[in-house]
């Protein structure tokens, strides 16, 4: 990299553009200041450059934006704040511009909607600037290329010497703004390594990374929903003579059976519960009222069948579920294998998506005494 023009010369700026309306990605405000990950996009970026070593950042943004973007900024300084134009090579040159009095060493320019920015990127393009003036983050093309006339297949493009262009796009920062105030082209450069391309300075290609992926389209931000929710679940039944004992929709021999408005199987109902909570469906009891004659003595089956298919319906498949059964007796352990298949049958999963456990309390309170059985559930909903 060059030498720096003034001792107080910031080795290294970025400037981020964020001054676009975002139309593509359809979000209630421009997507640069859109929640992605729990925090506006553009902060992100900016945090990521800040993390990756830069020194100064010039953020461009829309017109009238500035107290919205420096509350969102706070904590980044330095920054500085330039309205952006009608195009993004517009918006870079303001930037620059704005950069002429701080005179960094070099620049990065980076588009605000890319927000998950690697500092090894940044470190490569840095380490390309020692013999370069410019350097851009690439990656290869891994389907086939054709060229299309309308909408008929045209001729076959080599991907082998294709490549994805990413930003930050980095650049000594004397020559990057002589080749934008130079720029003549009729139409926009699609990127700064065109600019400085046609200003006649060598671009060279680093490594990018699948993580700069540039946030464009509304799927872009409706993936990052939560994919995975969890829900818990407990229930407890009496002890009694003369009852049957069904425990993960088996029927266990034992002295004892639980007693209850459905077949009492308490393993089995605070694992809807669990299935339930995580779908935000509400509990067993909001869908199988006791007070409803149709749920005398069914068999809890039919429950966890109704649960997977409300949280089916609402696109989440079970990811795994954990049942801990709480009692003295009778000995879980021997049924544990058969009531795990049974539950992963009922769940349409995989045995290793399911898990039953069993514990005593020590003699302690009504399981101890065996007064009755306690079971608790966690399960896991997983997205798409
Ligand atoms: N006049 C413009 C246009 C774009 N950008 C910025 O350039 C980056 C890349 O542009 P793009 O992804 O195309 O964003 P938009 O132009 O905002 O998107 P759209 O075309 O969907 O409206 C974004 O960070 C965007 O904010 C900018 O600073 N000034
Ligand atoms: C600069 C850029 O992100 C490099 O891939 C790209 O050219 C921006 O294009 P857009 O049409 O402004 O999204």
């Amino acid at each position: 990299m060059p030498t720096a023009q003034t001792p107080s010369a910031p080795r290294l700026a970025a400037v981020i553009v964020a001054a676009g309306q975002g139309l593509r990605a359809g979000q209630p405000l421009p997507k640069q200041f859109a929640l992605w990950r729990g925090k506006p996009v553009l902060r992100h970026a900016a945090e990521r450059l800040k993390a990756a070593g830069v020194d100064l950042l010039c953020v461009v943004i829309p017109e009238g934006a500035d107290s919205l973007v420096r509350d969102m900024l706070a904590g980044t300084e330095p920054f500085v704040l330039v309205t952006g134009g009608a195009t993004r090579q517009e918006s870079v040159r303001n930037g620059l511009e704005a950069l002429t009095l701080a005179a960094p060493q070099a620049v990065l320019i980076h588009d605000a909607a890319r927000p998950d920015c690697p500092a090894d990127v940044v470190a490569r393009l840095i380490a390309a600037l020692e013999t370069h003036s410019a350097a851009i983050p690439v990656l290869p093309v891994v389907d086939s290329m054709v060229t299309a006339i309308g909408d008929a297949m045209g001729a076959k493009a080599d991907r082998e010497v294709l490549r994805r262009v990413q930003t930050p796009q980095a650049f000594r920062f004397d020559a990057i703004l002589a080749a934008h105030r130079a720029w003549v082209g009729a139409r926009d450069a699609g990127d700064d390594a065109q600019v400085a391309q046609a200003a006649g300075l060598a671009v060279a290609l680093v490594e990018g990374d699948e993580r700069l992926e540039k946030l464009t389209f509304a799927h872009h931000f409706s993936r990052d929903r939560p994919m995975i929710r969890t829900g818990t679940g407990y229930d407890v039944h009496r002890l009694a003579t003369g009852e049957e004992l069904w425990l993960c929709g088996l029927k266990i021999e034992h002295d004892k059976g639980l007693a209850g408005h459905s077949d009492a199987d308490v393993a089995i109902h605070a694992l809807v519960d669990a299935i339930l909570g995580a779908a935000g469906e509400g509990d067993i009891g909001l869908h199988f009222p006791p007070s409803d004659p149709q749920w005398r003595g069914a068999s809890s089956d039919r429950f966890l069948q109704h649960a997977v298919a409300l949280a089916a319906a609402k696109g989440l498949g079970i990811g795994n579920v954990d049942v801990t059964i709480i009692c003295e007796a009778p000995k879980i352990g021997p049924h544990r294998q058969a009531m795990r298949d049974n539950l992963a049958r009922l769940l349409g999963v995989q045995g290793d998506c399911v898990n039953v456990k069993a514990t005593t309390t020590e003699r302690l309170g009504f399981a101890g005494r065996g007064e009755g059985i306690a079971a608790q559930a966690v399960a896991t909903l997983v997205a798409g």
